[in-house]
């Protein structure tokens, strides 16, 4: 991280009434960043895009952009674009007019006007539809003016609300690469919100998860997915199996629940601690029961159920201490049927102890 974030969000606070919607939150995003705010509904993630651009006032703390506060600056004045969900394009106004309306409002020369319009467009893909009028385009193709239009601005920060909550799945992707390919031509750091977490970890370069107005945790993709910190985390990012057990002298944790032992990478616990543990769905083995692996880290069981999704197959077992474990599998694997005994095995890599 620069010494110099793009925006810092130092302790800010904000309530509706009894409500908590920011609850002391800090966060950096450096210049240039893609940073994706991901959070259950209610979790505080739209109140604070509305107070970074200014229509929300926080109770506490501040807001600073290039290390310059923006308490009392109004949203016009900030160095900040903002897109919605719901497009928001003007119906009446042509894709020129829409994409343009920020510009003339700045009083921008009309040539300056006509150059930036048609690079904004060109970026897109929208060429030679300046004259189309809103309802003349599809989702995809409006999501993505609206998109240009608060970047013609050039702001060094772009706010985005569930930009491609509107879209079906397969435009939904393909939006999504736009996106992120226009966050790296512009240079523009993007703040997005979503709350879906392969939106987030595959388009963001940092992935901020809050819980009740609360940050939970801030990394990198691979990071968060690989290693989260708390059990919520764990959960909210592809559904991790939690384990729960208490550590023996020799440093390995019983989980009656499941019916195993873990070994766990890493400093062993002390002797007698209650130990919390995620294991990834897709980290663990299945193995006919015949084939049992003894030992640490495996555990045996009897296949529930089993869903084929096409690239994976989804799997639940239930264990023999009776918690039931997720365990997906590649598309390409040959499971047994459901009812069959069954046994599972993973790695001490696979144990995540988390915090709380
Ligand atoms: N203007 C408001 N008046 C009263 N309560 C509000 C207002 N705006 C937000 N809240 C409350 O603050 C909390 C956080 O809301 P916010 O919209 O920021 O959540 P969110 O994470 O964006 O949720 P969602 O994913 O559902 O959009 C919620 O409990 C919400 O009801």
């Amino acid at each position: 991280m620069p010494a110099e974030p793009l925006l810092r969000i130092e302790g800010v606070a904000k309530r509706f009434g009894p409500v908590a919607a920011l609850d002391g939150l800090d966060l950096d995003v450096a210049p240039g960043e893609f940073l994706a705010l991901l959070g259950g509904s209610g979790s505080g993630k739209s109140t604070l895009l509305r107070l970074v651009a200014g229509f929300e006032t926080p109770d506490s703390g501040r807001i600073l952009l290039r290390g310059e506060d923006l308490a009392g600056k109004p949203p016009q004045a900030r160095d900040v674009g903002m897109v919605f969900q719901s497009y928001a394009l003007f119906p009446h106004l042509s894709v020129f007019d829409n994409v343009a309306y920020g510009l003339r409002r700045e009083g921008v020369a009309r040539p300056e006007i006509a150059r930036r319009v048609a690079e904004a467009l060109a970026m897109v893909g929208l060429q030679g539809m300046e004259r189309r009028m809103p309802h003349q385009l599809s989702g995809g193709q409006r999501q993505r003016v609206a998109l240009v239009r608060s970047l013609a601005k050039r702001p060094s920060l772009l706010l985005l609300d569930e930009p491609l909550g509107a879209l079906d799945a397969g435009l939904r992707e393909r939006t999504g690469f736009e996106l992120r390919a226009l966050q790296r031509r512009t240079g523009a750091g993007f703040v997005m919100v979503t709350h879906d977490q392969a939106e987030a970890l595959s388009l963001a370069d940092r992935v901020a998860v809050l819980e009740g107005g609360r940050l939970v945790q801030c990394d990198a993709p691979r990071v968060l997915y690989d290693r989260p910190a708390t059990r919520f985390v764990a959960e909210f990012l592809g559904g991790a199996n939690l384990l729960e057990g208490r550590a023996g002298a020799d440093g390995a944790v019983e989980c009656p629940a499941v019916g195993c032992t873990l070994r766990l990478p890493g400093a062993a616990p002390p002797a007698g601690a209650a130990v919390s543990v995620a294991v990834r769905p897709e980290r663990i083995g299945l193995l006919p029961a015949t084939d049992a692996p003894r030992g640490a880290n495996t555990a045996a069981g009897t296949l529930r159920e089993l869903a084929y999704r096409g690239e994976a197959w989804v799997a639940l077992v239930a264990t023999a201490g009776g918690q039931v474990l997720r365990v997906v599998l590649p598309g390409g694997a040959a499971p047994p049927p459901p009812g069959d005994g069954v046994a599972l095995a993973w790695e001490d890599g696979a144990n995540v102890v988390l915090k709380e």
